[in-house]
């Protein structure tokens, strides 16, 4: 074992893997990818097969340290870190200090973020010595190619403007972020019961939906990823137009790692921030750390409200969908599966999207009600 590549997140390890797999003939370098929700076995035969470089999230790579005989990081040269600061936070911090304790003092440790924490503390977990800090700004800065607005409206509105946007915007490559896995999977019921090719991605999804759904994505079979903070770090998608932060992040280093999704490698992109009457101090502070001021989107507030009774329609029947989703899992026995959605849900978009948009068995029930809004 030459190097150890950790990532805070399943899909972004998978995409620096596939970076080394796709560099491999070339350089001569035999990568291995260490991450949940796949098979331990496979990966621990994996690792029998001594990779020069593993790519893991720390939890499986803990998991392999622990159980897989054999495996041990006692010749590590190198150590990076993608998304350092996260990877050091309190979430995954004890994690590291585990790992840390058990592979060679000797070696180098590589830190990567676009946003780096100033913590001391946080950074003696590393274990550095004689570190230096290579800094491209030292503010969180975004680049110029990046068109940053921000929506204001009462919060009983918010479903109303995202679909009001989503159609001004139809055609464009689409992140929404949301706060929580369950509103994730509502507002993708919604607007798929609306016509739109939505796809959702969080961490409650089997590993395999994960992947899936982001794979759909990327090759525009669906152009509408609802998406926690699971997609917010690294992801290098470069079809991606527009960011639109459904919800507004927690902190603003968040928000940079958000909007950085778009307006990749000189690359223009869009990003839109919904602020309701209850988000305002926070999306200030969003603000002060960029040091600028962004531009209300210019909307049509007539349209807005001219949508309201079908998406008010449309959410009644997302509810019943999610419930129905909950219920289905309880039915099929899957008591000790703790996903909030069960595969076959999941499995529904494949067999459910249509030419004219998504069918989920409710808009069925309900005939040409929930028929396409998109222009
Ligand atoms: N020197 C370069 N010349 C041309 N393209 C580049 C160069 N460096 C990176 N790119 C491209 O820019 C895109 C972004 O690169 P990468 O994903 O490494 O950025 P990053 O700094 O890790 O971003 P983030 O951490 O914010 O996701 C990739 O598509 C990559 O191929």
């Amino acid at each position: 074992m030459f190097a150890c590549v950790m990532a805070p997140t399943r899909e972004l390890a998978v995409q620096i893997a596939e970076t080394f797999e796709s560099l491999g003939s070339t350089i001569g370098v035999r990568c291995c990818v260490i991450v949940g929700g796949m098979d331990m076995m496979a990966q621990a035969i994996a690792l029998s097969k001594k990779p020069h470089v593993i790519v893991c999230t720390p939890g499986r790579l803990q998991d392999h340290l622990e159980n897989t005989k054999g495996f041990s990081l006692r010749t590590l040269k190198y150590l990076v870190l993608d998304e350092a600061d996260r990877l050091l936070d309190l979430d995954f911090g004890p994690i590291i200090d585990q790992i840390l304790k058990v592979i060679p003092k000797e070696r180098n440790t590589f830190l990567f973020s676009a946003t780096m924490t100033t913590k001391v503390a946080k950074l003696q977990r590393a274990s550095l010595n004689n570190p230096v800090k290579v800094e491209v700004a030292t503010k969180y800065s975004t680049v110029s190619t990046l068109l940053q607005h921000y929506m204001f409206f009462p919060l009983k509105h918010k479903d109303s403007y995202l679909v009001y946007l989503l159609n001004e915007l139809a055609g464009n490559s689409t992140i929404v972020f949301s706060r929580t896995c369950n509103d994730t999977q509502r507002i993708t019921l919604l607007l798929r019961n609306l016509g739109f090719p939505a796809i959702p991605l969080h961490g409650q999804l089997s590993q395999e939906k994960r992947l899936g759904a982001l794979n759909k994505f990327k090759a525009g079979n669906r152009n509408i990823l609802i998406a926690t903070d699971v997609a917010s770090r690294g992801l290098d998608i470069p079809s991606v137009d527009v960011v639109l932060n459904y919800d507004l992040p927690n902190n603003s280093k968040d928000y940079i790692h958000r909007v950085g999704r778009t307006a990749r490698a000189g690359r223009s992109g869009k990003s839109i921030t919904f602020v309701t009457q209850y988000d305002v101090e926070v999306y200030q502070r969003i603000e002060q750390a960029l040091c600028k001021k962004l531009e209300e989107f210019p909307v049509d507030k007539d349209a807005v409200m001219l949508l309201q009774e079908r998406v008010t329609e449309a959410q009644r029947f997302a509810i019943t969908e999610l419930k129905e989703q909950h219920a289905g899992r309880s039915k099929s026995g899957r008591g000790g599966h703790k996903r909030l959605f069960n595969h076959d849900d999941n499995d529904r978009d494949d067999d459910s999207v249509q030419a004219g948009g998504y069918k989920s068995k409710s808009a069925a029930a309900r005939g040409n009600k929930g028929k396409k809004m998109r222009k």
